[in-house]
């Protein structure tokens, strides 16, 4: 983000919240981090493929780690905030107060998250009208996106929930609303998530045909109909309320919001690999494919034309990066797979005791194991015998299916440490292979992808990292800077604030890769 002519003791803030926890960064103009805090937040699971949140919960932890990041900064120095988010719904009332999303009318949880699976039947009789909208979301739409579960709200707490709804936001736009005060919603949320276009609107026919013609009667202004492109100053910025929340001064700018792997995407896709001898060096951006990794994986590739991909997301409007349109490959869950599998297994409390042992992640330790049973054979051959197939919360992309569940099949009687070692292994490769038919699918519709830039939880892993390579057969760049995600909302910050001309701007003056 360095630009020449601006004094260097500018900083922005960033705050990533993800699915387990809330990150905030501190970043200078040259997009460089230089403090870091996260905070866990709290998850609900009331019953089967029913996951909630709570907005004040999310909204502590926000407050939490800015305050951890600029302890010690002089506050005038700080010009700009700028939040992403997971795309979960937050539902409140007139009065912007919490509203229950479960039958148990508990109102302190009144976030459906982004991987709840509730709205089964709302989607599908979405999905069987065939309206022209689905066109833009790979052609079929997914429970995790927020019509199917505004109409399962609709249909299941009429009383207790829908009549009484003010405001259904996404969460990024939560975030920025919190702030500021301003209900304007992201141009990256509404058409992600919501089926608005940039370039038509919302489209009243689809909302009437699925039985929410109630948005168009009041010009959709529960779900927004002031729209602004991420990274655009939101109101007067930060209100004194929040200012005193957030340990930050009133009226810092405050950027619109984006979804996290949108902020991901940021973080990475433009680096400066120059001078390290990448294919993609001299490609145009559009060879680029960030991946964002973390509870879930997404695949993030742009293009100058809109390309329609059966069962990628998309193709999205300048949702991500201004002017160039996005498709949204995704695995609904792959950090959460990999734990899932490893905390399941009978082995798993003995590899507690040694990973802590020896003051290693259960990861670390996992992947110091193959490399010792492997002996002279590469990692890989470990699992000739043993497959994972990893839709275990469906299939996002490409076969767009929720119905599809997990497999392993190579399992023998033995459950001791090698055994978990090499279900794990499977686990990663079972989710690089899904990657690989991602971009299989999205070169077949015209995508040209040479290189991958990974970034999220899961970027940290390096077993994961080379099997993604090994089994795309591509470079794999990982960014100096771990937290990508981080970067991404600080770059929205400092759009907000003036520093910098557009998120363009700012991109292509990123000093590090
Ligand atoms: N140091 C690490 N080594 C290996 N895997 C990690 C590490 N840290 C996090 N992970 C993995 O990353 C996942 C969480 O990624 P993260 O980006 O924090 O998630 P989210 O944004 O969804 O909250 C975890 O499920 C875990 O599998
Ligand atoms: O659908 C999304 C992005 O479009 C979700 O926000 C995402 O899959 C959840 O992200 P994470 O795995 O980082 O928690």
């Amino acid at each position: 983000m360095s630009g020449g002519e601006q004094k260097p003791e500018r900083y922005y803030v960033g705050v990533d919240v993800g699915t387990g926890s809330v990150r905030a960064a501190l970043v200078d103009q040259s997009g460089v981090l230089l403090a870091f805090a996260d905070q866990p937040i709290k998850k609900w699971e009331p019953q089967f493929n029913h996951h909630e949140q709570s907005s004040e919960d999310i909204w502590a932890a926000c407050c939490v780690v800015t305050k951890k990041v600029v302890q010690g900064i002089d506050l005038n120095q700080i010009r700009g905030l700028g939040f992403d988010a997971t795309c979960s719904l937050v539902v409140l009332d007139k009065q912007f107060r919490p509203l229950p999303v479960n039958h148990e009318e508990d109102s302190h949880r009144n976030v459906i998250m982004w991987l709840d699976h509730r709205a089964v039947s709302q989607v599908n009789r979405i999905n069987e009208t065939k309206h022209s909208v689905l066109q833009y979301v790979g052609g079929v739409m997914s429970v995790e996106m927020q019509a199917p579960k505004l109409l399962w709200l609709k249909e299941n707490l009429r009383e207790t929930c829908w009549d009484k709804a003010g405001h259904f936001f996404d969460l990024p736009d939560f975030l920025s609303w919190k702030a500021t005060g301003v209900t304007a919603r992201s141009l990256c949320s509404l058409v992600c998530k919501w089926t608005y276009s940039a370039e038509r609107g919302w489209d009243d026919s689809f909302w009437k045909m699925i039985g929410l013609e109630d948005f168009v009667a009041d010009n959709y202004s529960k779900i927004g109909n002031q729209v602004l492109p991420p990274g655009a100053s939101l109101g007067n910025g930060l209100t004194p309320e929040a200012a005193r929340d957030l340990g930050l001064l009133p009226g810092i700018a405050v950027a619109a919001s984006l979804i996290d792997a949108h902020a991901g995407g940021l973080g990475v896709i433009g680096a400066d690999v120059k001078g390290h001898g990448l294919v993609c060096e001299g490609q145009p951006v559009t060879s680029r494919l960030a991946v964002i990794c973390g509870t879930s994986s997404c695949h993030m590739g742009i293009s100058k034309d809109p390309i329609f991909v059966p069962g990628v997301w998309g193709p999205y409007f300048s949702a991500m990066v201004p002017g160039f349109w996005l498709n949204e490959g995704g695995q609904s869950v792959t950090g959460k797979l990999i734990d899932h599998m490893v905390e399941g297994h009978a082995a798993f409390p003995e590899l507690q005791v040694k990973a802590t042992a020896r003051c290693q992640s259960v990861y670390a330790y996992l992947n110091s194991h193959l490399d010792l049973i492997k002996k002279a054979q590469p990692v890989g051959f470990l699992t000739v015998d043993l497959h994972v197939w990893p839709d275990f919360h469906g299939n996002r992309s490409p076969l767009a299916d929720l119905t599809l569940k997990g497999m392993v099949t190579g399992l023998k009687l033995s459950q001791d440490l090698d055994d978990l070692a090499i279900l794990y292994l499977a686990t990663v490769q079972a989710i690089a292979l899904g990657t690989r038919f991602i971009i299989e699918a999205m070169e077949a519709a015209g995508h040209s992808i040479s290189t991958l830039f990974l970034c999220g939880g899961l970027s940290k892993n390096p077993l994961f990292v080379q099997m993604h390579a090994d089994i795309t057969g591509m470079p794999v760049v990982l960014s100096q800077e771990v937290e990508s995600v981080l970067v991404g909302a600080a770059i929205l910050g400092a759009c907000a604030s003036g520093d910098f001309a557009s998120v363009q701007v700012c991109l292509s003056h990123r000093a590090r890769p």
